[in-house]
């Protein structure tokens, strides 16, 4: 099994009496699309943006490489090389496509950004439309957008959150084959509700609920578990 490149251990974060995410572990193994899934309020997005550092942690430490980051703040874990891509809000509507690349990657370091934009907009097909403004791009092109500011980043570690929610079946058979891709020099760990995406694609599965850790496996081992069939895939939930 490839190295723990990422790790939480009793991971907390409540919101008032609300127990948000309740002391989770997980490992992310270096080279897995790893999803995180789980039914409506479990915890999915508190959990990543604590990973990411745009949630602080309650209790409990976050492990990169070995190097405990857990009060890092989120810009420091950006340049330490783990990348969120933020819902597509991020993307500034009036600015070209080449831009929001390129305001991306300064949050990162201040290497000449022209070729590391344009490595980015290749990655994601969208080179061409560099620029284009980019609130005139279709939603889907401006999800790939969203994407290309995170890999301009070169990150070691491309956290996505929803990265297919209202994309065409078309487009999201492109992103599966972008995502694979991107392994293993880069680990991808997306929370994903389209749960033919999610067997199709990730190496890796794990299932939270209520805040809770509920199973961690491979699409056969998590189709199989019945604690997960009872909170989530045979339930009321499955067709999120
Ligand atoms: N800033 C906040 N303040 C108060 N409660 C919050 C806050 N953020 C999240 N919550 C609550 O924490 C719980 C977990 O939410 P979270 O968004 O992490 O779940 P999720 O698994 O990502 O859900 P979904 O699949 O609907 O996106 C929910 O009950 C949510 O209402």
């Amino acid at each position: 099994m490839a190295a723990v490149i990422l790790s939480a251990r009793a991971l907390t974060r409540h919101f008032g009496g609300l127990r948000a995410v309740d002391g989770v572990d997980f490992d992310l193994h270096q080279g897995d699309i790893h999803a995180l899934i789980g039914p409506n309020g479990a915890g999915k997005t508190t959990f990543v943006g604590l990973l990411s550092g745009r949630i602080p942690a309650q209790s409990g430490t976050i492990t990169l490489a070995g190097e405990d980051i857990t009060r890092l703040p989120a810009h420091a874990r950006v340049r330490k090389g783990i990348a969120y891509t933020f819902q597509i809000t991020s993307v500034y509507p009036r600015l070209s496509v080449f831009d929001n690349v390129a305001l991306a990657v300064q949050q990162g370091t201040d290497r000449d950004l022209g070729p590391a934009v344009m490595a980015a907009l290749s990655r994601v097909n969208l080179a061409d439309r560099a620029e284009q403004t980019a609130g005139t791009l279709s939603y889907g092109h401006q999800r790939l957008l969203e994407m290309g500011m995170g890999l301009a980043l070169r990150p070691r570690i491309l956290i996505l959150d929803e990265p297919t929610q209202g994309l065409a079946s078309g487009e999201i058979a492109n992103f599966k084959a972008l995502i694979r891709s991107l392994v293993p020099e880069t680990t991808v760990l997306l929370i994903e509700h389209n749960m033919d995406v999610v067997m199709d694609l990730a190496t890796r599965i794990t299932v939270l609920n209520l805040g809770q850790h509920l199973a961690t496996g491979t699409a056969a081992e998590i189709r199989a578990n019945p604690a997960v069939q009872d909170a989530y895939l045979g339930g009321h939930h499955a067709a999120d």
